[in-house]
């Protein structure tokens, strides 16, 4: 089963816009998990606008589910911070400076020296890496040659034109992860994944193994309280249906 990794990059946003504690970002890290989230994800950023870099050192001693550390491996500060933590996994970004969030995968044909160098710090470290792509069979082929160990599909593309038509939506991706089966990649997904387009997502992509999902997950807890918001989306994953997706009698 798809398992589900929390980014709590918007805890922490909201924790800054005042300042103080509030809300508790390790605490929600260790709710999320009491709540069934199998990881906890950051996506520190140069700015430390959200998460910060000591949050990432504080988090490393309480979270005992997968911890998945993103951010974009040419700033050196993230390459130092990830290498003296070891989460399990590292998932390199190409970020530019004052994104306000990620908007494309590695080019990783132009950047596969650079990608296969990078790739090797981090496994020699005994951290698996996963490389943020875009759904392009040539993307996710040259990515295997750098060493990474899985990608993480970039899912702004479905989200947006999931609600335009679920099968166009899902096409490019569906192709690169049966490229990733074939050349022995691990496959992560994330970005715009919501109560939504998960289930359809998670039902049609082959060899799913995770999902990070953060900004609609915060928002939705807003409304719905973070335990029961995690088991939506923990249901979303399992293929569960909710009681309005299933037919009633006579309709199917
Ligand atoms: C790589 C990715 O898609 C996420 O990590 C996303 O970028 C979250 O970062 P923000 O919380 O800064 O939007
Ligand atoms: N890797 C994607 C992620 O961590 C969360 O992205 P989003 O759900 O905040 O768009």
């Amino acid at each position: 089963m798809t398992r589900l990794s929390v980014n709590v990059n918007k805890i922490a946003t909201l924790r800054n816009s005042r300042g103080g504690n509030n809300p508790d970002l390790l605490k929600v890290a260790r709710d999320c998990e009491a709540f069934g989230a199998q990881g906890i994800t950051v996506h520190p950023r140069p700015d430390e606008r959200h998460i910060r870099y000591a949050d990432v050192y504080a988090l490393k001693d309480i979270v005992t589910t997968e911890f998945n550390i993103e951010g974009n491996c040419q700033e050196q500060k993230f390459v130092d911070l990830v290498l003296n933590i070891k989460p399990h996994q590292v998932t390199l970004v190409p970020d530019a400076l004052g994104q306000l969030t990620s908007n494309h995968g590695w080019d990783t044909i132009a950047n596969k020296v650079y990608l296969t160098e990078t790739v090797k710090k981090f496994k020699d470290q005994g951290i698996r890496v996963s490389l943020f792509v875009d759904p392009q069979t040539e993307m996710v082929e040259a990515a295997a040659e750098t060493g990474t160990d899985r990608i993480e599909l970039y899912t702004e593309g479905y989200a947006t034109k999931y609600t335009e038509g679920k099968e166009a939506s899902i096409a490019d991706y569906v192709k690169a992860a049966q490229t990733a089966q074939k050349v022995n990649l691990g496959l992560n997904a994330g970005h715009d994944l919501d109560l939504n387009n998960l289930a359809y997502f998670a039902e049609n992509i082959p060899g799913l193994l995770e999902v990070s999902i953060g900004h609609a997950l915060i928002s939705d807890a807003l409304y719905f309280g973070l335990e029961t918001t995690i088991q939506m989306y923990l249901a979303r994953l399992s293929g569960i249906k909710t009681a309005e997706e299933i037919p009633a009698e006579g309709e199917v």
